[in-house]
């Protein structure tokens, strides 16, 4: 019997969650059913990393107690800048971030004896997850300032995460603009079912294998650029473009390539990304602070002639990439971002998969040659 390929797991459904709601019908994203738009408005990103593992939002003692923990773990351990410093001073930043949690992992995990101790208890998987949430800023704030052979700058007490992450990044004290647009951009990137990267690390948490294993395979399928790495690839494409004026000329050389036009188009969402208008803002807050309405016009430009041609929506990364540029990151820097969010909904997933576990393990039709024998091509 002819056996249906769904190519891509392309409208598969594999399991349930309680983590997100992705409705591409009511263009909706819900977080533990919260609409990620009133999150991003209201919640600080550590607020949203506990509502994600805990299933509720934080009283103010969970939340101090979560900030308490985030501030301990803060600030770069020594045997994880060695691990980063052995890189190349080029090494791309997914690279080297990824280098760094599997420099991590194996601290952490060093003297659990058999692949069997590593796997760890809810109790053991939820103190990682908060460990490398706390971790991942340091991790790329370093990333930056290393690619740029500026010093390391220490992680403030005084400031909360998203405050800190800029702070470390930059060395000064951020703008509460600023402060506001990172915090939604890191509260919209945090969660969005079972996309590629967060299967990723579901498949490999069925084998039973660890909570940082998972975590650096899923790093690996976030960095293409059909996915987390759109949102790096978005500014290559507005450096290439240059000005909103040159973007008819430009969109009919690329069209007639045949090339995709990064931060457009969604797997599930068809009619537009549920979370571009909240980043849109952010986005457009951030030209107003910096005063750089040209990038807005180029934004506006490509996304009009592009609809206009194809009826494809920009997704999450179209926004966010520029945002991330005004704010002053790097572009190789934008996808290790992503992933200071993503790793919170990593590891509810993670935490998910493992409390209600089957080895994932799909099945493939074989379309090889049919059985034949070494002997046949003897002489
Ligand atoms: C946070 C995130 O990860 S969001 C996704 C970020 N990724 C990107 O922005 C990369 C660009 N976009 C894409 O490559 C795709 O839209 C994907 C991979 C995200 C979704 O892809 P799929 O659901 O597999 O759709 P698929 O790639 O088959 O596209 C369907 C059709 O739309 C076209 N299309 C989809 N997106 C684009 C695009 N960005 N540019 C040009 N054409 C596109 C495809 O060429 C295809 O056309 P065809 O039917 O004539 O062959
Ligand atoms: O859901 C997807 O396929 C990709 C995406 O938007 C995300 O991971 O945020």
């Amino acid at each position: 019997m002819e056996q249906e390929i769904k190519k891509g797991l392309a409208g598969v459904v594999v399991d349930t969650t309680a983590i997100s709601k992705v409705n591409p019908e009511t263009n909706s994203l819900l977080y533990r059913g919260y609409p990620v738009q009133e999150l991003a408005e209201t919640q600080p990103f550590e607020a949203v990393a506990y509502l994600l593992w805990h299933g509720e939002l934080p009283t103010s003692d969970d939340l101090e107690h979560l900030r308490r923990t985030e501030r301990e773990h803060r600030a770069l351990a020594d045997s994880v800048r060695a691990a980063i410093d052995l890189l190349p001073h080029d090494a791309h930043p997914m690279d080297e971030v990824r280098t760094a949690v599997s420099a991590l992992g194996a601290i952490d995990l060093a003297g659990s004896g058999s692949v069997l101790d590593a796997t760890g208890s809810a109790e053991e998987n939820l103190a990682r997850s908060v460990r490398l949430f706390a971790a991942l800023p340091a991790i790329v704030a370093y990333g930056q300032r290393r690619r740029r052979g500026e010093e390391l700058v220490e992680p403030r007490d005084d400031l909360d995460y998203a405050a800190n992450f800029l702070w470390m990044t930059f060395g000064e004290d951020p703008d509460e603009i600023v402060i506001d647009a990172f915090n939604r951009s890191m509260v919209l990137y945090a969660e969005h079912s079972f996309n590629a990267s967060t299967f990723t690390a579901r498949v490999i948490t069925s084998t039973l294998s660890d909570l940082y294993s998972a975590v650096v395979g899923a790093i690996g399928a976030l960095k293409g650029p059909l996915h987390g790495g759109a949102n790096e690839a978005v500014m290559h494409v507005f450096d290439e473009i240059g000005s909103a004026e040159r973007v008819v000329p430009w969109l009919d050389a690329a069209l007639a390539e045949k090339r995709k036009i990064m931060g457009f188009g969604h797997r599930v969402y068809k009619n537009g990304d549920s979370r571009v208008p909240t980043m849109r803002a952010a986005l457009d807050a951030l030209v107003a602070h910096y005063d750089r309405r040209d990038l807005a016009d180029l934004s506006d430009a490509l996304e009009r002639e592009f609809m206009e041609r194809k009826g494809i929506h920009p997704n999450l990364d179209y926004p966010s990439g520029p945002a991330y540029h005004l704010i002053g990151f790097d572009t190789p820097m934008f996808t290790p971002l992503f992933i200071a969010s993503r790793v919170t909904g990593w590891t509810a997933h993670v935490m998910e998969q493992a409390a209600s576990n089957a080895l994932i393990r799909p099945l493939s039709a074989y379309d090889g040659p049919d059985e034949r024998h070494v002997a046949d091509l003897t002489p």
